[in-house]
């Protein structure tokens, strides 16, 4: 599904150099589901930029479904955006304000082609993310930032991708919701990469974690070995921090 081989990626700002992505080396099975973790700055958006084609890597190569991805021309990239579904950083705010939450769900289908009665399915995958399609007419903040996240979701879903990539979707969830959205990603029947800075989130996924530290992936396999026995420094760090509740 993926393979992304010696990828960096530099910034340079205000003089100082940053290797954001220092020699990437990831290779993600079709069908296997996997948590990008690391602490903030590790380089998971970066690496979700240059794997979504919105950046070109400064070497290096990526592959999705066997076919390289290069930035370009928005029609070049329609085979990735019908492949990979996005539910963006910050997805509550990344609706448009003033269109019909349906709208803006169903806005893919468009975009890509998609024969079929959209409105249909705009009111099937609302349902699957526990937002009433009877909502469907009122613009985004007639809702509130949980279920502004779900329609987020509904519309990363609602074309059928072969891939859905959240970054940080959980994170900003209460712990109601993030079980909720949790639930519907894992039933979703879709492949699944998450970004997450929480281990727990991880686990409760299953699948493979990649766990990233300065711009590389240090340490990938099951989660369930991954947090048993830590090879790396950075993962030990991410394990020791998940918060617990006293016994
Ligand atoms: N456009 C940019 N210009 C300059 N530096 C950048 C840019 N984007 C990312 N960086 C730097 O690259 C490094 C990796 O950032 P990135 O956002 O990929 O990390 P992250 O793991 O996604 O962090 P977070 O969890 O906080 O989103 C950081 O040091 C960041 O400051």
């Amino acid at each position: 599904m993926i393979e992304l081989r010696a990828v960096t990626r530099t910034y340079r700002s205000r003089g100082a150099t940053v290797r954001a992505l220092d020699g990437v080396d990831l290779t993600v099975e079709a069908g296997r589901n996997l948590a990008l973790v690391g602490r903030s700055g590790a380089g998971k958006s970066t690496l979700l930029r240059v794997l979504l084609g919105l950046e070109a890597p400064d070497g290096g190569t990526v592959h999705v479904l066997g076919r390289p991805v290069a930035p370009g021309r928005a029609d070049r990239l329609r085979w990735l955006r019908a492949a990979v579904g996005v539910v963006p950083q910050d997805a509550g705010s990344s609706l448009d304000p003033r269109w019909p939450v349906g709208r803006s769900v169903g806005e893919p289908l468009r975009l890509l082609g998609v024969a079929g009665d959209h409105p249909a399915r705009v009111g099937e995958v609302l349902t699957a993310v526990g937002v009433d399609p009877s909502a469907a007419g009122r613009r985004p903040a007639a809702f509130s930032g949980g279920q502004r996240q779900r329609i987020a979701l509904a519309r990363a879903l609602v074309h059928r991708p072969r891939l859905l990539v959240a970054d940080e979707l959980l994170s900003g969830a209460d712990a109601v919701l993030r079980a909720h959205l949790l639930d519907v990603l894992t039933g979703s029947g879709t492949q699944l990469l998450v970004v997450t800075h929480d281990l727990a989130v991880a686990a409760a996924l299953g699948g493979d974690a990649a766990v990233m530290a300065a711009g590389r992936v240090v340490e990938h396999g099951p989660v369930a070995q991954v947090l048993a026995a830590p090879a790396a420094a950075a993962t030990r760090q991410l394990r020791d921090a998940v918060l617990r509740l006293p016994a």
